[in-house]
């Protein structure tokens, strides 16, 4: 079977009149049809550009990366991956349902279609009864639970997530990591989702992979093996902590500090 994401020795340099920086250097990252799999490490360790690469946002300047295959940029011409980022990113002038249809609205699905599948999304996220609400109407985690049905509108087999849960507090997050769970049972979707968190990236993933900075390498990748069914109760389970630890001194061991990472 194609992998989701295939990085072969990837690397992205960012050259400026100040000199070049290395964002990344001589990735390996093959992610599974399916997966979930989180990045985690120190700030400016390139976990945001390697999503971008993956996006087709940037393109690496060595290596080879292909999505299911593809180039990165047939894949977003395929739609292949949603995109789902910290801000929530609506519009705040079109209802909850219009966000949510957008996507499709620009690849010209019409409106039965869409108002269909808005509906099926919104039952998917729990917002069934705020369809016709306004952005400011919600909280910043109804905001993203929309956002993440945007992200989904397309039935993408990858779905790219840069801290889309940072800027919410702590129970709603706990509560947004449960659901994400229960979406990516449901949609079948590969996941590569960019934390600070420790205990989010292990709550959520089958792999975490632990990322150092200057130039941003892989320096780890913890298998998470607390099986596919992840309830509340998994949060103060021993294996759950033994998994957070594991993690924990991975980013230990790189040669930094881990400025910048979540230790709770
Ligand atoms: N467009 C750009 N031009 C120049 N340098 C950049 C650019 N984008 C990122 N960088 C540099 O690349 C490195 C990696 O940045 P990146 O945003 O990927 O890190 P990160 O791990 O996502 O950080 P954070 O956790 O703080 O979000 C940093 O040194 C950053 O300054």
């Amino acid at each position: 079977m194609t992998n989701a994401v295939e990085a072969r020795g990837v690397g992205k340099v960012f050259s400026s009149r100040s000199g070049d920086v290395s964002a990344l250097e001589g990735i390996d990252l093959s992610v599974a049809d399916g997966e979930f799999v989180s990045l985690i490490g120190p700030s400016g360790c390139g976990k945001s550009t390697l999503l971008r690469l993956i996006a087709d946002l940037d393109t690496p300047t060595s290596g080879e990366l292909t999505v299911f295959g593809k180039t990165p940029q047939q894949a977003r011409e395929a739609q292949d991956y949603g995109i789902a980022f910290q801000q929530a990113g609506l519009l705040p002038w079109r209802t909850v349902t219009a966000n949510v249809e957008l996507p499709l609205e620009l690849h010209g699905i019409g409106k039965a279609e869409r108002a269909v599948r808005a509906t099926e999304l919104l039952s998917l996220v729990g917002l069934d009864e705020f369809a016709g609400h306004f952005p400011h109407q919600l909280s910043g985690g109804m905001q993203q639970r929309v956002a993440i049905a945007r992200s989904l509108a397309e039935r993408p087999s990858l779905l790219l997530m840069d801290e889309p849960f940072g800027a919410l507090d702590e129970m709603t997050r706990e509560r947004m990591q449960t659901e994400l769970v229960r979406i990516c049972a449901e949609s079948g979707a590969a996941v590569v989702f960019v934390t600070h968190s420790i205990p989010e990236a292990v709550f959520l993933s089958q792999r975490v992979v632990v990322m150092s900075p200057r130039p941003g390498r892989i320096s780890a990748v913890v298998p998470i093996t607390l099986g596919d069914v992840r309830g509340e109760g998994l949060r103060e389970d021993a294996a759950f902590f033994a998994a957070v630890t594991a993690v924990r001194e991975a980013l230990h061991g790189t040669p930094v500090t881990a400025r910048g990472v979540d230790l709770r």
